[in-house]
């Protein structure tokens, strides 16, 4: 299948063009740029020699229509509320990496992202990607909204509780930190090394456009309108978010009925993986690859369980997950291209 990518040479973009070399069944045709049209990629990322030797291009929307099948988006917040209708109007699919298309109700996105949103009619056709949820769906999509990076490893961690209703609604509380490449490779003074090494900040509190998509998910499972407390931390490594989610149980499930519970739930999903009893991981556990390791614990002295879920943000939290809905849209096994053992130490 021939793809494209626009915004390639952003981190979301250049992780898509590391991840589809070990693809087999995709053909990287087009990569769009913005800014640095005309320059081959491997003047800005040398690291790609003997893989790719390509030049970015300026976007246009009839040649990409023409040559290729599938255009992943990796762009900014309030560029493919645009863009996208004309491509999905000239038959080619879309996988969008930003938010623009993942919030059903307009006037979340209105007040979370502050921009004006997507045209309705995408927003109801959109197909929220998050493999381990709506394969099904994903299956028949046009347009899918790959999840944000907090999200997918928030959601992970309690889908199976959602699931089984076994948890007070009200009493999510999310505790998450992220890597510093999670806020893109624009030029931000709050992601300088002097200001992120050696440091710990809270950012967003309060307003993370995060909180709808979450809730989202969460209204969708129980039918409930369930507030959560979402707050994300900025810590200094490179990759890599941990989602530390506390929420009181209904009822005195002990750890080991809990474990069977996500066991049981996600013995089939490939890149789920639950600690054992006793067990945490860790985000070098997961570095570079599609994977989310999820580990447990129910302190009983308050009755509240605790899940610890992490992700590489740029692999199963944008990049890895655009391909891992790619291979079930184009009916490939799921894991194609995505099966590698994580980098370690
Ligand atoms: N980094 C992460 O861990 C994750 C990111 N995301 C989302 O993925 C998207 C990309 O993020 P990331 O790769 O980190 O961001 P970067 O800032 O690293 O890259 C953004 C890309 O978009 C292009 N771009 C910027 N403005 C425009 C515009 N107006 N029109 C067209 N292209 C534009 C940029 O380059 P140029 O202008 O040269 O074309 C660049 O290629 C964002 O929406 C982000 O929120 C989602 C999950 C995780
Ligand atoms: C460190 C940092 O700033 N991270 C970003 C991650 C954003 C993201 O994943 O993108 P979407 O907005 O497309 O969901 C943040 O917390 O906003």
């Amino acid at each position: 299948m021939k793809v494209g990518i626009v915004g390639a040479n952003g981190y979301s973009g250049i992780e898509l063009i590391r991840l589809l070399q070990h693809h087999p069944y995709t053909d990287l045709t087009k990569m769009i740029s913005h800014s640095t049209s005309g320059k081959n990629i491997l003047e800005l990322y040398p690291h790609l020699e003997n893989f790719v030797d390509m030049s970015l291009e300026h976007i246009d929307i009839e040649e990409i229509a023409r040559e290729v099948d599938l255009v992943f988006f990796a762009t900014p917040a309030g560029v493919t509320k645009d863009l996208i209708p004309d491509f999905l109007e000239k038959g080619v699919t879309c996988i969008d990496v930003s938010g623009d298309f993942r919030l059903k109700k307009p006037e979340d996105y209105k007040q979370w992202y502050k921009k004006s949103p997507a045209n309705d009619q995408y927003l109801q056709e959109s197909v929220y990607g998050l493999p381990e949820l709506n394969r099904h769906k994903i299956k028949e999509a046009k347009l899918i909204a790959n999840p944000g990076c907090f999200p997918t490893a928030t959601l992970l961690g309690l889908i199976p509780v959602l699931q089984h209703k076994v948890i007070d609604l009200y009493s999510i509380h999310i505790d998450a930190k992220t890597g510093v490449s999670g806020a893109g490779r624009n030029v931000n003074v709050a992601n300088l090394f002097t200001e992120v090494n050696e440091n710990i900040k809270a950012y967003k509190v309060g307003h993370h456009q995060h909180i709808p998509e979450i809730e989202q998910v969460i209204r969708e499972i129980s039918g409930e309108e369930a507030p959560i407390s979402f707050v994300t931390h900025l810590i200094p490594i490179n990759r890599g978010i941990m989602s530390t989610i506390y929420c009181d149980l209904i009822h005195n499930l002990s750890i080991e009925e809990i474990y069977q519970l996500y066991k049981e739930m996600y013995k089939n999903e490939p890149f789920i993986r639950i600690r054992q009893v006793g067990q945490y991981p860790t985000t070098k556990e997961i570095f570079g690859s599609n994977f989310c390791d999820i580990g447990l614990y129910v302190d009983e002295r308050t009755n509240r369980l605790i899940i610890i879920s992490v992700i590489d943000n740029l692999v199963k939290g944008a990049s890895g997950q655009a391909i891992q809905n790619l291979n079930i849209l184009a009916g490939w096994e799921e894991t194609t291209g995505l099966m590698n053992v994580p980098l370690y130490p």
